[in-house]
C-alpha cells in the first residue's frame, strides 16, 4: 500500500498559490498624509504625526489597547530642516561630536531637532544618565530577574560593585587569551588531526550568543587567520549539514565551541547533539574538540564537565545575551582568530568613558539616543536603516538589529502601561544597498531615518591607486556615501552619520560600547526595561507545544498504523484522538511537514486540500504503543 502512494505531501503550487486579492478600494490615507514634507512650515512635523495617528486609529482593535505615548507631550513644532547650505553648515560644525583618541565622529546635523526639543528633553536625558549611573554601580536593573546588570564592567573590571566581579572578569579574561595562545601555538591540539594543531572554529549558538562574534569575525579576522571561523546559529538541519560538509575532512581539527548564557537553548542544544554526531561518525572523540561558554551550573556547564570538555569559560548572570560580545562570548573566538582582543576592550573602555559625561553634546549616546528619539517621536514611529559603506561592517546592522529590537521592543513600561515600543532595524552595507531600496528611501514611504557608517581609511597605506585620473576606487565608496546622504536630506530623510578612521579592534569595541549605551538611555528615555525580553518566551512556549502535539499525533497515527490493515486517519480523526480538535491546522501542519520528510505518508487526498487528507505512518512501532 505504502509503495504506490506519495509520502510527499507538498504541493508546491498549491502552497505557494496567493489568495486572488481585490485591491483595497481606499489606502490608509494616514500613511501617506505622514509623508509630508518638513519644509512645509505651516504644518510641522508634530502636526503631521497627529494626523496620521488620528487616521489610523480606527485600525486599532480596541481603544484602551494603548496609552497615550509620553512623547507626545513634547514640542515638536517649528522643525523644519535647515537647508540652506550655510547654516547647514553652521549645524555641522555646531553639533560635530568628536572622540579624539579614537577617531570618530558623530554628524547629527542631518536630524532636525530643534533647540526647544533639545531642551525640553534635558531633564529627561539627565534621569537617564543617573539611571546609567545607578546601573554602572550595581544597581538591580532587571526586575524580572533580579540581576545587575554590568557589562561595561567587563572592559574597566575596576568598576565592578566588588571585588569578586573584578576578579572573575580578570581571571576570564586572563583565561581566554591564555587558552587562545595555547591554541594557536599547538599547546592545545587536538587528538586524531594530521594537520597536528586546529585550524578550524564552529561556533554552535543562536542570538546574542552568535550575533557578536559573526560581526567582530566579518569585522576583524585577518585574511589568513590562525583558526577560521564558522558558526551553527540555527537548528535548521541543512545548514548544520552545510557547515559540518564544508569542514570535510577537517572536523579533526575543529575546535567547537558552544555557546549559551542559559546552557538550555533548544537550537544550540541542536546543533551541538549534531556535531556530536558527526564526530562520533567521523570516529573523533567530541570531549577532547569541544570548549564550553555559560553559565556556571547551565545544562550545558554540567554536560561539559561530566564529558570532560577541553575547556569551560563563563558567563555571567549580569551580562545580557546581546551584551555579551566583550564577555568571553565575543573575546574567545576574536583571540581564536587572532584579533587583538584588549585594544577591542580598551575601545568600548574609552567609548564608555566619554558617556559618562552629563553634559548631552559631548555624549555621543545620548545624543544618539536624542536622534532616535526626534525621528521616531519616541514611539518608534520610523526605523532605523543601518549603512555602513565598508564591506567588513556587513553584518553590523544585523547585530544591532538584536541589540536594539530585543532591548527596546516592550509591550509595557516601568509603569505597567501598555506602549508597544521599538524601533526597527535593518540595513547591509553600501554602496550596495544604493543599488536594491535606497530608491524607495529616497522617494517612498517615509517611514525611516539612516545611520551612516562611514570608514575613512580605504586600504591599508601603500596599497592604493588611481583607477582614473585623481580618483580611487575608495573615492567612489565614498561619493556614494555622501551622494545618498545630500540626496535623501534633499527629500527630508533625516541621517545620522557615525565616522571612524579605521575598522580596528579598538574602533569596533567603541562602536559596540556607543550603540550599547545609546539603548540603555533610550530605553531611560521611553521608560521602558531594556534588559529583559519576556516577549521571546511566548514563541519557545508556543514551539514547545508544538513539539508536545506532535508527539502525540505521532502516538495516535502509530496506533491506526498497527492496526490490520493500516488504519489511515483524516485530519478531523487525527484531531479528536489527540483530543485537540481545536488545533486541527497545527496538526495538519505537522502532518505536512512528516510527510515531506518521509516520516508520514499521505494515504489519500493531497495537502492543497487539508480535508480530502488521509494519513498513517509507513512503519508500526510496536514498542511505543505500549509506552
Ligand atoms: O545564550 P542563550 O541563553 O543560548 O540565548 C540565546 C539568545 O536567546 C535569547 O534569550 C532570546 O531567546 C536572547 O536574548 C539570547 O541572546
Amino acid at each position: 500500500m505504502a509503495s504506490s502512494l506519495s509520502g510527499i505531501c507538498f504541493n508546491p503550487q498549491k502552497l505557494n498559490q496567493k489568495p486572488t486579492q481585490n485591491p483595497p478600494s481606499s489606502a490608509p490615507t494616514g500613511f501617506q498624509k505622514s509623508t509630508v514634507s518638513f519644509q512645509n512650515k505651516s504644518s510641522s512635523k508634530f502636526q503631521v504625526q497627529a494626523v496620521a495617528r488620528e487616521v489610523q486609529q480606527p485600525l486599532s482593535k480596541s481603544a484602551n489597547d494603548v496609552v497615550p505615548k509620553s512623547s507626545e507631550s513634547l514640542s515638536k513644532t517649528g522643525n523644519s530642516l535647515v537647508k540652506d547650505p550655510k547654516d547647514l553648515w553652521q549645524r555641522y560644525v555646531d553639533w560635530l561630536y568628536q572622540h579624539k583618541e579614537l577617531g570618530l565622529y558623530l554628524d547629527v546635523s542631518r536630524v532636525g531637532f530643534t533647540d526647544e526639543f533639545f531642551q525640553e528633553m534635558e531633564p529627561r536625558l539627565q534621569k537617564a544618565f543617573k539611571h546609567m549611573e545607578e546601573l554602572e554601580k550595581g544597581a538591580i536593573a532587571n526586575p524580572d530577574e533580579g540581576r545587575m546588570v554590568g557589562h561595561y564592567w567587563l572592559r574597566s573590571p575596576h568598576l565592578a560593585p566588588n571585588s569578586f566581579l573584578r576578579l572573575q572578569i580578570e581571571n576570564t579574561l586572563e583565561a581566554v587569551c591564555q587558552f587562545a595562545n595555547d591554541v594557536i601555538s599547538g599547546k592545545i591540539k587536538p587528538p586524531g588531526s594530521p594537520a597536528g594543531q586546529f585550524t578550524q572554529i564552529l561556533s554552535v549558538g543562536i542570538g546574542g550568543s552568535a550575533l557578536g562574534p559573526q560581526f567582530v569575525a566579518e569585522a576583524l579576522a585577518p585574511d589568513n587567520p590562525p583558526l577560521k571561523i564558522r558558526f551553527i546559529d540555527n537548528t535548521d538541519p541543512a545548514g548544520i549539514d552545510h557547515q559540518i560538509a564544508q569542514l570535510g575532512q577537517e572536523l579533526a581539527s575543529t575546535l567547537v565551541i558552544v555557546i549559551s548564557k542559559s546552557g538550555g537553548t533548544p537550537e544550540t542544544r541542536n546543533g551541538l547533539l549534531e556535531v556530536q554526531k558527526a564526530f562520533r561518525e567521523a570516529g573523533l572523540d567530541f570531549a577532547k574538540q569541544g570548549v564550553a561558554i555559560t553559565q556556571e551550573n547551565s545544562l550545558l556547564d554540567n554536560t561539559a564537565r561530566i564529558e570532560g570538555w577541553i575547556a569551560r569559560f563563563p558567563m555571567f548572570d549580569w551580562v545580557g545575551g546581546r551584551t555579551s560580545e566583550m564577555s568571553a562570548v565575543g573575546l574567545l573566538p576574536a583571540a581564536l582568530q587572532g584579533i587583538d582582543v584588549k585594544e577591542m576592550l580598551a575601545g568600548a573602555a574609552l567609548m564608555d568613558e566619554a558617556n559618562r559625561t552629563t553634559v548631552v553634546k559631548n555624549n555621543p549616546a545620548a545624543l544618539l539616543a536624542l536622534c532616535w528619539y526626534w525621528a521616531t517621536d519616541g514611539v518608534g514611529s520610523k526605523d532605523m536603516v543601518v549603512l555602513p559603506y565598508k564591506d567588513s561592517l556587513l553584518l553590523f546592522s544585523r547585530y544591532l538589529q538584536q541589540l536594539v529590537m530585543e532591548s527596546l521592543g516592550k509591550e509595557f513600561d516601568l509603569d505597567g502601561n501598555r506602549v508597544n515600543q521599538g524601533i526597527s532595524v535593518y540595513g547591509n552595507k553600501g554602496s550596495t544597498d544604493q543599488h536594491a531600496y535606497i530608491q524607495q528611501l529616497r522617494e517612498g514611504v517615509h517611514n525611516f531615518f539612516v545611520t551612516f557608517i562611514e570608514v575613512l581609511r580605504d586600504r591599508p597605506p601603500g596599497h592604493d591607486w588611481e583607477l582614473e585620473p585623481g580618483v580611487t576606487c575608495g573615492d567612489y565608496l565614498f561619493g556614494m556615501l555622501q551622494g545618498t546622504r545630500s540626496a535623501l536630506y534633499a527629500n527630508d530623510r533625516e541621517s545620522i552619520s557615525v565616522t571612524v578612521q579605521e575598522v580596528t579592534p579598538r574602533s569596533v569595541g567603541a562602536l559596540v560600547a556607543l550603540y550599547e549605551r545609546a539603548v540603555g538611555i533610550y530605553a531611560s528615555l521611553v521608560n521602558i526595561n531594556a534588559y529583559h525580553q519576556p516577549g521571546v518566551e511566548a514563541g519557545k512556549k508556543a514551539a514547545g507545544e508544538v513539539l508536545a502535539l506532535q508527539k502525540r499525533v505521532l502516538a495516535v497515527l502509530n496506533e491506526a498504523s498497527c492496526k490490520e490493515p493500516v488504519e489511515p486517519l483524516t485530519l478531523e480523526e487525527v484531531a479528536e484522538r489527540c483530543h485537540a480538535e481545536d488545533d486541527i491546522e497545527m496538526i495538519y501542519k505537522i502532518i505536512a511537514h512528516m510527510a515531506a520528510n518521509d516520516r508520514a505518508l499521505i494515504a489519500e487526498g493531497s495537502c492543497g486540500s487539508p480535508r480530502s487528507i488521509k494519513v498513517f505512518l509507513g512503519e508500526c512501532n510496536v514498542d511505543e504503543l505500549y509506552d
